[in-house]
């Protein structure tokens, strides 16, 4: 494919519900969709998961675009690229700055599948025909309203729900939900708000059955996690901490984390994640699909990369309804009996609302 064509549109999606995390609740999803254009006219489009402000990672919206613009469009315009993973060695002189690479790189994923005549899952090597979903659940005013929230989402048959823990919201929280919920598949992410000063909190999460603590410790840590990891028995899950193959080796090595939740938009695209999947898989580490508050677009990525065999554990990609009014997808997103179907058709096997697209967007830009 050569590329000829690269339109951003910044778009502004309302949440249904805002989310809340250690660090800040988001009422509205911003960020960048990218329409790719090849040659001979094959769209793929791609999402960059970067939010408006850079508490989850160093990135925002706006760098993203600055990458984008300035550094990574013009390395893709006009030249040939055979496949995809091409990307990892063409973007490699550009530090960091992977969820500005992800979002190219996943519309040329979109490109390269239609063009090779498979589903996206296939053209990555994706078997699974449906995927065990669960979903993402932000701390709420009360512990009552906490647990309303708990029991709408397993009414609605998620097969694991993620709680959000900070310091003040945890072992007391985790405690009354274990009781209201007992065999229900539970775990916790704190999103790097705590040291290991707060082993003691750990032990007693320990009681709870979790299935695993997400990120416990600072982003940039591995040696911290794994004398956390000596001392707990709950597994822990790197999230923050792995932004790419490099970061997954070691801290498997260094037993920083016995599960990787793998985000393509922090690990810089679907090549990397698919080549952390595959060493995960070699070492029996398992895997499970991440979440940034997506639209339909990012959202059929995870569900097509999540069709690879080592995810092995229900994922945060929930259905389209759970975060928006509408989505910008055609079918949107469903779960039904806590699985969503793997898509079939050709590409991503979702059509892009170009309505929906328009009315949530607030500014575009083309390039060629
Ligand atoms: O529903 C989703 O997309 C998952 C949401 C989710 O848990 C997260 C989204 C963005 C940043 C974090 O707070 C977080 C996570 O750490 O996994
Ligand atoms: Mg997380």
């Amino acid at each position: 494919m050569k590329i000829k064509k690269v339109t951003i549109r910044h778009l502004n999606m309302k949440l249904k519900h805002p989310f809340s995390t250690s660090f800040g609740t988001i009422s509205n999803k911003g960020f960048l969709l990218l329409e790719v254009e090849d040659e001979k006219g094959t769209i793929g489009f791609g999402e960059s998961v970067a939010f408006e402000a850079p508490w989850y990672t160093e990135e925002t919206m706006k760098t993203t675009w600055h990458m984008l613009e300035d550094f990574l469009i013009p390395l893709i315009l006009d030249r040939e690229i055979r496949h995809p993973e091409e990307t990892i060695e063409l973007f490699k002189g550009i530090r960091k700055n992977y969820m500005a690479k992800s979002a190219i790189e996943g519309a040329l994923w979109d490109i390269y599948a239609q063009q090779t005549n498979q589903s996206l899952a296939q053209a990555l090597g994706g078997k699974k025909d449906k995927i065990e979903v669960g979903i993402s659940l932000g701390i709420q005013e009360t512990i009552e309203k906490q647990i309303e929230v708990v029991a709408k989402a397993v009414n609605e048959g998620y097969k694991r729900i993620k709680l959000k823990i900070k310091p003040g919201w945890d072992v007391d929280v985790m405690r009354v939900l274990r009781e209201n919920f007992p065999e229900l598949p539970m775990m916790a992410d704190a999103n790097s708000a705590y040291t290991l000063a707060d082993v003691e909190i750990f032990k007693q999460l320990d009681e709870f059955n979790l299935m695993m603590i997400e990120q416990p410790l600072a982003p940039d840590d591995i040696i911290d996690h794994a004398e956390l990891q000596k001392m707990i028995k709950t597994p822990i899950c790197l999230d923050e901490s792995i932004l790419s193959l490099e970061d997954a080796r070691k801290a498997v090595e260094m037993g920083s984390c016995g599960i990787i939740n793998i985000k393509i938009g922090r690990v810089g695209g679907i090549s990397e994640a698919k080549r952390i999947h595959d060493y995960c898989e070699k070492k029996g580490i398992p895997v499970w699909c991440g979440g940034m508050l997506e639209s339909g677009i990012g959202r059929a990525h995870n569900i097509a990369l999540t069709a690879l065999s080592n995810f092995v554990m229900p994922g945060d990609t929930a259905g389209s309804n759970h975060y928006f009014e509408q989505d910008i997808i055609t079918p949107e997103v469903v779960v039904k009996d806590g699985y969503i179907t793997v898509p079939q058709e050709v590409g991503i096997g979702f059509a892009p609302n170009l309505e929906a697209i328009n009315k949530y967007t607030t500014t575009s830009k083309t390039y060629k």
